[in-house]
Formats: structure tokens, C-alpha cells, sequence
């Protein structure tokens, strides 16, 4: 069998500086990969440079036998289109903030050949209804809702094209505790109920306890540790990741 994703060597450099290096890991289909770390760790940059978003310095990753880098640029649009999704931090960035939530939802079936109108409205109201935002908001732009609901939609928007691969820029930081805890809840019942996978970029351990299923811990760069997500948080090796783990619990 071969993973859904595969990092061998990753390394991306801001001119002479490495943000990320020698990076190696395999994410299988339905699977759940947490990178945490602390600021500056290179989090980022590793999404980035998986997603094909940052060219790679080093090293090389392959979507299914296929290698990301060497994808024709039409090949990696459509796949944009239809199996990945990438959810942004800001939920600005990844919604149209002046067309009506339906829209934002409606968007990438479009994208995707859907034609009829009634159709496309039915399936927005329907992911409406999924991610807890009021259907009765369907015409309303983002512009309106609150941070919460933003991140919610931003959400819809990318899953309602049924993608394998999603990446996720620290998805609920910036949003209320409470708010928080029912997002990662909604996320954790969609990667279940859709058989995603998942690659979610967090500061917070507590995030990658509660979704997902291996966690790399990165530090200056570099992986310092890596393994399934209960062995990582309860027996952390590494004495940066004890030193992780210890500072949150404090
Ligand atoms: N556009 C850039 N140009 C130059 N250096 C950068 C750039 N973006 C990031 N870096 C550097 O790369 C390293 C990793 O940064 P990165 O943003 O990936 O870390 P992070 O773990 O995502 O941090 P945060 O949690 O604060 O977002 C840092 O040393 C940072 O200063």
C-alpha cells in the first residue's frame, strides 16, 4: 500500500536560513498528523512546503506515488480543486469576505462542474447546517459573522468538495476556549464521518491530543520527536518535548 502523503528529507530556506529541514513521515488515508512546536519552530513552513505552497530546498513529497514537486501546474489546480483543501488561520484568507456565505460554500462545487442553482444552494444549506452556522445566514457575507462562524465556514468551504487531504494552519487559535473545544469537536466528526486526512499545524498540545493520531514535535526546524499522539504527550523522550509538555501542565 502507499500513504496518501509522503515527506522524505523536507527542507525549505529563506535564503541561507532553513525554516524547516530534513523532515520524513508518512501519513496514511483517514489519518490525523499534529506538528507542534513552539513559535518559530517551522510549523508553518513545513505546511507550507507539503502543500506545495513553498518550493522545496531539499528533499521531496509525494502525493500517492506521485511526486508534488515534478506535478504539472494544471494537475496540482485541479487537485486544489477536488482532494485538498488548505484551512487558513485567518479565516480572511481562505473565505471571499464579500460574497454570501452560500457562496463561499457554493464556490468550489462550481469550480467542480456543478451547474444547477438549486442544487448548489440545497448542498450549501446543507454544510450550513453541519458546521452549526444558521441557514437562515446563507445569503449574509462573512463579513457579518463572528470569528468562530468564519473559521466554521471557512471549513464547509473546503470540505464540501468531499477532499482526501486537508491542511490546517492553527485553526482555532485566536477563538474563545469554548469556541474552540466545539470546533475541534466539529473537526474530529468530519475527518471520522469524510475519512479525511489531516495535517493540522497547532501551538497547543492539547489541539493535537484531541484530534489526531501521530504528532511530530518540531523544534528550530528540525523533528525532535515523533510518534502515535497518547505515547508523544504521556511518555515524551526527548527532553525539549518533556520540557513541551511539562510547561503546559504547570
Ligand atoms: N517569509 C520568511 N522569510 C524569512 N524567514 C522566515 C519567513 N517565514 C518564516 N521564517 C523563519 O523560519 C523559521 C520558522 O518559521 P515558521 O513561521 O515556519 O514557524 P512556526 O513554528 O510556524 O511559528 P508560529 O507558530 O509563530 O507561526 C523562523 O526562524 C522564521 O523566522
Amino acid at each position: 500500500m502507499t500513504p496518501l502523503l509522503r515527506a522524505d528529507g523536507v527542507g525549505h530556506a529563506y535564503g541561507k536560513r532553513f525554516g524547516c529541514r530534513d523532515v520524513s513521515f508518512e501519513l496514511w488515508p483517514g489519518e490525523v498528523l499534529a506538528v507542534v512546536g513552539e513559535s518559530g519552530s517551522g510549523k508553518s513552513t513545513l505546511l507550507s512546503a507539503l502543500a506545495g505552497r513553498l518550493d522545496l530546498t531539499e528533499g521531496s513529497v509525494h502525493y500517492g506515488d506521485r511526486s508534488i514537486a515534478e506535478l504539472p501546474e494544471s494537475r496540482l489546480r485541479k487537485l486544489w480543486r477536488s482532494e485538498w483543501g488548505f484551512v487558513h488561520q485567518n479565516p480572511a484568507d481562505g473565505l471571499r469576505m464579500h460574497v454570501s456565505a452560500g457562496g463561499n460554500i457554493g464556490e468550489p462545487l462550481m469550480a467542480n462542474g456543478w451547474r444547477h442553482y438549486g442544487e448548489i444552494r440545497a448542498a450549501a444549506a446543507e454544510w450550513l447546517a453541519r458546521v452549526e452556522i444558521p441557514v437562515d445566514r446563507i445569503d449574509d457575507p462573512p463579513t457579518t459573522f463572528s470569528g468562530g462562524m468564519r473559521q466554521r465556514l471557512q471549513i464547509a468551504r473546503n470540505l464540501v468538495v468531499s477532499p482526501r487531504l486537508v491542511f490546517m494552519d492553527e485553526p482555532t487559535s485566536g477563538l474563545d476556549v469554548s469556541v474552540q473545544a466545539r470546533l475541534l469537536d466539529l473537526i474530529r466528526s468530519l475527518v471520522r464521518e469524510l475519512g479525511l486526512s489531516l495535517v493540522i499545524v497547532t501551538h497547543d498540545l492539547g489541539v493535537a491530543r484531541l484530534v489526531s493520531d501521530r504528532t511530530l514535535v518540531m523544534k528550530d526546524g528540525a523533528v525532535i520527536e515523533s510518534g502515535l499522539t497518547d505515547r508523544v504527550l504521556d511518555d515524551p523522550q526527548s527532553g525539549y518535548a518533556q520540557l513541551l509538555v511539562a510547561s503546559v501542565l504547570r
